[in-house]
């Protein structure tokens, strides 16, 4: 499948970066255009494999280039001020080519969180093609600030994309490790499974595997409808068995062997399905209630096989009570995995979300109250008790 993918906001542009460096490593081809867009210069100046040219600083009138410092409210004025000059980088973008828009973009900051629903609406508005967030909730121990941005903004953004895709940076954090460092292996994780999903529509058709292959359209049809959706992955190595036995037994091997191989190489893809669906998900739900599924099993073909991939597909049925659930493979024969992505859209059953809502809640009520109370503390502190001193003017 075919993105154009805009970075808002850090780490919108930090992910978006990881995207492209996945995609000439893999030599996977998603990212047909990538442009990045912030506030803040040197964030922009960071990024390594966004063209320069692509890269729009926008709301200098306003901060100086020095981002907004998580205020999404100010964030979505500049987006709105400032949309020609994003409009500049898209139009230089080959519309034709591409299959969706992609928009990435943390949600508790301030540029991305207010900036995205603005954009989404504006591109929404002007192109045909479906436009997609990607959206990333803050780790609980971010602070009220940054959780009260990001409920704000996913109930925006939900609104005006074509479906939300949301990875929850608290399910993945880990203890002891530097913000920095920790980034970046998050988003490599995230990189590792929307570069999947959304480079199985990528695979030429043609050959033996035709018919089993992803089609983009699948990917589209699964994300339409919208609301909100979430990614499991699970992988296993097959290095030992790529040079030896498989191909070997295929040449001498018995016709005992081969269905042998070929039960394990379906037991392997069904269990891989259930791992990846009930492990971490990108945004831990219930799956059960999911309104649609797409499945991708990855790997080299000869580790792939379409029992697997239909037994897969009729276990996530049961397991999410839907009947849209949609399955193919992702032919990669350089790869030691054998992967197996698992894409549910239209979750409503997520309590991370109630919780992310009634801590914004919370956090909005104690802003307010302090609020009001500042000015009077303030007075209380300037002015003397008896009233004795006078303001110079
Ligand atoms: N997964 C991931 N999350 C990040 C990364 N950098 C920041 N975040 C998250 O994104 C949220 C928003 O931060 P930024 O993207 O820095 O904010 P911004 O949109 O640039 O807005 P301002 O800095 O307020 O101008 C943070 O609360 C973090 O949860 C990253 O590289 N990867």
């Amino acid at each position: 499948m075919k993105l154009a993918m805009i970075g808002f906001g850090q780490a919108g542009g930090k992910i978006l970066d990881a995207f492209l460096e996945h995609d000439q490593q893999a030599g996977s081809n998603i990212v047909r255009a990538a442009v990045a867009v912030n506030t803040a210069k040197a964030d922009l100046m960071g990024l390594e494999h966004v063209p320069e040219e692509n890269r729009v600083l926008i709301g200098q009138s306003r901060v100086k280039g020095h981002g907004v410092g998580a205020d999404n409210e100010l964030g979505a004025e500049i987006a709105e001020e400032d949309i020609d000059e994003i409009q500049g980088s898209i139009d230089d973008i080959p519309v034709h080519e591409i299959d969706a828009f992609l928009i990435i973009t943390g949600l508790g900051g301030g540029t991305g969180s207010g900036g995205s629903p603005v954009l989404a609406r504006h591109i929404k508005r002007i192109y045909t093609e479906p436009v997609y967030g990607l959206g990333v909730l803050p780790a609980g121990d971010e602070g009220g600030i940054y959780t009260l941005n990001a409920a704000r903004s996913f109930q925006t953004l939900v609104r005006e994309v074509d479906n939300l895709l949301v990875f929850d940076n608290d399910a993945w954090r880990k203890t002891g490790e530097s913000m920095q460092g920790g980034y970046a292996q998050i988003n490599e994780e995230i990189v590792k499974r929307f570069g999947i999903l959304f480079g199985a529509g990528e695979v030429e058709q043609g050959g033996e595997v035709a018919e089993s292959v992803v089609d983009s359209s699948e990917i589209i049809n699964t994300l339409a409808g919208g609301g909100v959706s979430t990614v499991g992955y699970a992988a296993e190595s097959v290095a030992d068995e790529k040079g030896g036995g498989g191909i070997l037994s295929r040449f001498t091997g018995s016709n005992e062997e081969s269905s042998l191989d070929s039960a394990n190489t379906t037991n392997r893809i069904t269990s891989l399905v259930r791992k990846a669906a009930l492990g971490r998900l990108t945004l831990p739900c219930e799956i059960d209630g999911a309104e649609r599924a797409l499945l991708v099993t990855a790997g080299p073909s000869k580790f792939l096989n379409r029992k697997g991939i239909e037994r897969g597909r009729k276990w996530l049925e049961e397991q999410t009570g839907s009947m849209e659930v949609r399955g193919g493979d992702y032919p990669v024969e350089a790869s030691d995995n054998v992967a197996a992505v698992v894409l549910l859209s239209g979750v409503t059953n997520v309590p991370r979300i109630k919780e992310l809502q009634q801590v914004a809640i919370e956090a909005q009520e104690n802003i307010g109250e302090i609020e009001s109370e500042s000015e009077q503390n303030l007075q209380e502190l300037v002015e003397d008790d008896d009233d004795e001193l006078e303001p110079l003017f």
